[in-house]
């Protein structure tokens, strides 16, 4: 049962406590009580997705976010490698979490980022010839909504057919899609990549989109591994209710540790911080899954974190480790407009309030048409040139096969935060850079558990990253010039981006206007049992304490070189084999 409100709850004892029902914390809760005999408590800050019917419409997946009833609302703090710009920072305050909210895409990670964290880890089971099995028990894949022959356009071999997880191809044509494949067959650079999920398949060229969507509805955690599980009688979940912190429970079995069995949490979103708040206990163990930014900011409230930095901010230090809330990597994201011919972009029926009702009531009758596809059908990955001076002395894509950026075409007018101009046609391909080597932080700034912390991406912060962002620049300036693009872009939109035509110039462009893609990660990272550095073992564990550990996107240490939710599903399947098995 899913309870409205903390105070409905009758048991305050059960056998594991998941802090967060966002994508990881509801594949664990869904997996711990396949065992009928086991009790599992999901406590979620955020509303229900029930009701909540534009979550359901692929199309309006980026109308979510940011400043909504579904999003944290946090805002990224002035970015010295911006132009000191400050801009919002969405993460999903639902149930499902940021699966409930985000763009839909779907990929796995390269096998080289597996392989990179089963390095890091010391721990062959974060390999991608153990990991694919995984793909098996997550993914159903299912066919486009228009049910078109999808013969070419993936590799069945790399999916799975039986999953909880709904993801399909396009179904509908977006007009430059010919446009996209021609590209690929008219300029070598750009290849065309039969199925663009990633692990031992590469990654590089350009292909289809795979979303999180079956006919025509986004398939989120919640409307699949919840809703799969939603009858066991071992799971409660509860929304509205924000978790403040955890509670020390005495010294752990190990020398030195400290056991953490016990979560407090607000008996409604509106009681002030530290007024009316329950503690349930866990049995076996506390599962913190509640993000990249939660998950940090639980850590530090409950003492676990840098002893002086939580001095500061009057936190008594149980467990120090400087790294809690550090290592914060994301990738960035970068829309480059242009001005299209005619009036085939998607623009004109965004500004005609009838012609966006006609295609809700669409999608709202039988889930086809616009609004039941993703805004993108077309995208794919690229490295450097492998003389590129960026890359020496090291390279820091997790492999030779991983890719360096990201090139995202959408035929519509898609630039966060800057509103769709009154008039035009226009075509964006975003750029991302994939591999990024700034690093930066996410720390509480008071003990108050209702403030949002101090989050400091650090974007372009190196020579790396804004060096790669300027030459994705430049790649996806050849991309437009093949033959295919000739009778239909006109040219770059926006004076900066017109005037983009040296490094120096792009530049500019890029830190004016770069801003987040929504991949945090690395905030708990992963690191070898013996390693001084790092948040948790590869069990997940976290470090210096007993009945915790941390299932979330910041566990990752490197930011996987794709789209982060089929990473965040494949590390919960496994983290729930590894609970299951530890608790035996
Ligand atoms: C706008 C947006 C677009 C994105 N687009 C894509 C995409 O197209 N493809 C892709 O692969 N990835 C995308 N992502 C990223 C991807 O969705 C995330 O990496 C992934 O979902 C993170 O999973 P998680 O379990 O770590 O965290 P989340 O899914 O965010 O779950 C964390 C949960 O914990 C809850 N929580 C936090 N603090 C507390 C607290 N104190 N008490 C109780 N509960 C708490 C949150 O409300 C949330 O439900 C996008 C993300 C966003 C925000």
């Amino acid at each position: 049962a899913t309870l409205n409100q903390p105070s409905q709850i009758k048991a305050l004892t059960y056998d594991y406590i998941i802090v967060g029902g966002g994508t990881a914390g509801l594949v664990l809760a869904n997996r711990l009580t396949e065992d009928p005999t086991v009790t599992v408590l999901v406590l979620e800050a955020g509303v229900s997705d029930q009701g909540l019917t534009n979550l359901q419409v692929p199309f309006l997946g980026p109308t979510l976010t940011p400043n909504t009833i579904v999003d944290w609302n946090y805002t990224v703090t002035p970015q010295p490698g911006m132009n000191g710009r400050s801009f919002a920072y969405p993460r999903g305050r639902v149930l499902g979490g940021s699966s409930s909210v985000n763009y839909l895409f779907h990929q796995f990670g390269t096998d080289e980022d597996w392989n990179r964290l089963a390095s890091i880890s010391g721990d062959i089971g974060w390999n991608w010839t153990n990991m694919k099995k995984y793909v098996q028990k997550h993914e159903k894949f299912v066919p486009p909504i228009d049910g078109h022959n999808t013969a070419g356009q993936f590799i069945p071999s790399l999916h799975g057919f039986n999953g909880e997880v709904s993801v399909s191809l396009p179904g509908n044509n977006q007009t430059i899609d010919p446009r996209v494949l021609a590209t690929t067959k008219q300029l070598a650079e750009f290849p065309f990549n039969q199925d663009t999920s990633g692990g031992d398949h590469s990654l590089l060229g350009i292909g289809f989109l795979q979303s999180s969507a079956g006919g025509g509805v986004r398939s989120s955690s919640s409307t699949s591994y919840l809703a799969n599980a939603s009858n066991r009688p071992g799971l409660t979940v509860v929304v509205n209710a924000p978790v403040t912190k955890l509670l020390s429970t005495g010294n752990g079995k190990a020398k030195g540790t400290v056991a953490f069995r016990s979560v407090e949490f607000r008996a409604s979103p509106a009681t002030p911080a530290g007024a009316g708040t329950l503690t349930a206990t866990a049995r076996k163990e506390v599962i913190l899954s509640a993000g990249t930014v939660g998950s940090a900011q639980i850590l530090q409230l409950s003492g676990i974190g840098d002893p002086a930095r939580l001095k500061s901010v009057n936190v008594n230090s149980l467990v120090a480790n400087s790294d809690v809330g550090e290592n914060l990597s994301d990738h960035t994201l970068l829309p480059n407009l242009f001005s299209v011919q005619g009036n085939l972009s998607f623009d004109g029926v965004l500004r005609s309030a009838d012609l966006s009702q006609a295609a809700f009531e669409q999608w709202a009758q039988n889930k086809t048409g616009m609004f039941a596809n993703n805004i993108v059908n077309n995208y794919g990955f690229a490295r450097l040139p492998s003389n590129s001076p960026l890359l020496k002395p090291t390279d820091p894509a997790a492999g030779p096969k991983s890719p360096h950026f990201e090139m995202i075409t959408s035929n519509v007018y898609f630039n966060p935060g800057i509103p769709m101009p009154p008039t035009g046609s226009f075509m964006t391909i975003v750029t991302v850079l994939s591999c990024p080597t700034s690093r930066g932080s996410i720390r509480i700034k008071s003990n108050n558990p209702t403030d949002a912390p101090q989050i400091n991406p650090n974007y372009l912060s190196t020579a790396f990253d804004i060096g790669t962002m300027i030459e994705s620049v430049k790649a996806i300036k050849r991309f437009i010039a093949a033959p295919a693009w000739k009778d239909y872009v006109i040219g770059p939109f926006g004076d900066a981006f017109a005037a983009a035509t040296s490094d120096a110039s792009i530049e500019s462009y890029v830190r004016g206007l770069t801003t987040t893609i929504f991949h945090p990660v690395g905030t708990a990272s992963m690191s070898s049992k013996a390693a001084k550095n790092g948040v948790v073992n590869p069990d997940l564990t976290v470090k210096g304490t007993e009945g915790l550990r941390v299932v979330d996107a910041s566990v990752f240490p490197f930011v996987p070189s794709t789209h982060t939710q089929g990473p965040v599903y494949l590390l919960a399947e496994r983290a729930a084999d590894i609970i299951k098995q530890a608790n035996q």
